[in-house]
């Protein structure tokens, strides 16, 4: 039986309540999960080409160059539809929205699955013993930082500048600390192209870097695993930085075509001297917990099986010490650096801004984004 324009018009509707919204994803989300290198499932970019077919007819928007990823993708969907009749169209799209009706009430409440986790869940902000714990949890993507986990830390950072805890602690959950930017990021393309992407980030950055360059109270990471990217450069604003013995400091920013960050190509320079510092932020070199320790990087190495016992109490313990006077110390310490840090961060900001509109940061991006999945 031939699908009315009702059936398709209910379809539309339900798609706009299910609760992971493809037709979002798809519209603002996109990726290059068109091609082959496709990591999203494909009935979502499916949804987009079928609702285009139904509506308007066969692919009728030019071909978008090869660095728009989202209208690339887009355009390569809607073209594979060829000369599908509107109606066959129509139909598919039903077909489609009422399967992912179907598996998306199924999987409702299964725990343990973070793909679809909302930026709230991703960042988890507790206090207690006078401690403010920030936890990056997103274990599944090794708590990469999407764009709202950026957001959300600025504002647990903002708010707890201002409560009443002694200090603040930020952590990952599961094996990974950090594995630094998300590099999906780059993939969510604006109506003005790549140019006003970069533009967005290095606001976006720059302000992030700001909030730990200004933080009032003593902040604390406790690495819990391997760090990579952002989260190793940021640690230079960090007053005590704990690892487990398990934890590597990763900046891989030439193999991604861009340029360092979080003040790293200041400080680092200053607490290991510059070769170190170069060895790491030029040439990519991964150090273990001990060697990042050696080099002024992390203030103490803890066994793995130990680690979260003996952090936690040490923390707890210096959450008692006389708080005005923490904070006055660990002012002392840092304001002298500040204005010359905020310099530092504009710059770099401006640097990478160009960095990732470069063929070597979008070819680099691109790769990671197309490796095959695991099996
Ligand atoms: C506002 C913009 C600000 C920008 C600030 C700039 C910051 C610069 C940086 O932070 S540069 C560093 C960027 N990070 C990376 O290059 C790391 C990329 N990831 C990896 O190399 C590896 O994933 C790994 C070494 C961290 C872990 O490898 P492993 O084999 O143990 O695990 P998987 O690769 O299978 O990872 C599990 C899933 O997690 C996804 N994932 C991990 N890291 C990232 C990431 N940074 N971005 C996006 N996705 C990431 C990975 O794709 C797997 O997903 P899947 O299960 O769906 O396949």
């Amino acid at each position: 039986m031939a699908t009315s324009q009702k059936d398709f018009e209910t379809a539309v509707n339900q798609v706009k309540l299910l609760q992971t919204d493809p037709e979002n994803e798809v519209k603002l989300k996109l990726c290059c999960c068109c091609c082959c290198c496709c990591r999203v499932p494909s009935s979502q970019l499916k949804l987009y080409a079928l609702y285009k077919q139904a509506t308007e007819g066969p692919c009728n928007m030019p071909k978008p160059g090869m660095f728009d990823l989202i209208n690339k993708a887009k355009w390569d969907a809607w073209s594979a539809l060829g000369s599908l009749p509107k109606e066959r169209a129509r139909q598919n799209y039903v077909d489609l929205v009422s399967n992912l009706s179907t598996s998306e009430s199924s999987s409702q409440g299964k725990p343990g699955t973070d793909g679809k986790q909302s930026g709230h869940d991703a960042v988890v902000v507790t206090s207690e013993d006078g401690i403010t714990k920030i936890m990056l949890n997103r274990p599944a993507k090794k708590n990469s930082v999407t764009t709202q986990m950026y957001h959300e830390i600025m504002l647990a950072l903002e708010a707890a500048g201002k409560d009443d805890s002694a200090m603040t602690v930020l952590t990952g959950n599961g094996d990974y600390y950090c594995s630094g930017n998300d590099l999906n990021n780059f993939t969510d393309i604006p109506p003005g192209g790549i140019e006003e992407k970069a533009k967005n980030s290095a606001i976006l950055l720059r302000k992030f870097v700001d909030c730990f360059i200004d933080f009032p109270k003593p902040l604390i990471a406790v690495v819990n695993g391997p760090a990579v990217g952002i989260s190793v450069t940021i640690l230079g604003l960090f007053d005590i930085v704990y690892a487990t013995d398990r934890a590597t400091f990763h900046t891989p920013f030439t193999h991604l075509g861009i340029s360092p960050e979080g003040c790293s190509s200041y400080i680092f320079p200053k607490i290991m001297g510059p070769a170190k510092a170069a060895e790491m932020l030029i040439f990519g070199k991964k150090l273990t917990a001990r060697e990042a320790c050696a080099q002024g990087l992390v203030t103490e190495v803890f066994p793995d099986s130990t680690f979260q016992k003996e952090v936690w109490t040490r923390l707890k313990a210096y959450s008692k010490l006389p708080q005005n006077a923490v904070r006055i110390s660990k002012q002392l310490i840092r304001n002298t650096e500040k204005e010359k840090l905020h310099a530092v961060n504009a710059e770099e900001c401006l640097v990478l801004q160009s960095r990732w509109q470069s063929d070597e940061c979008v070819n680099a991006v691109s790769n990671f984004l197309s490796r095959k999945p695991k099996l």
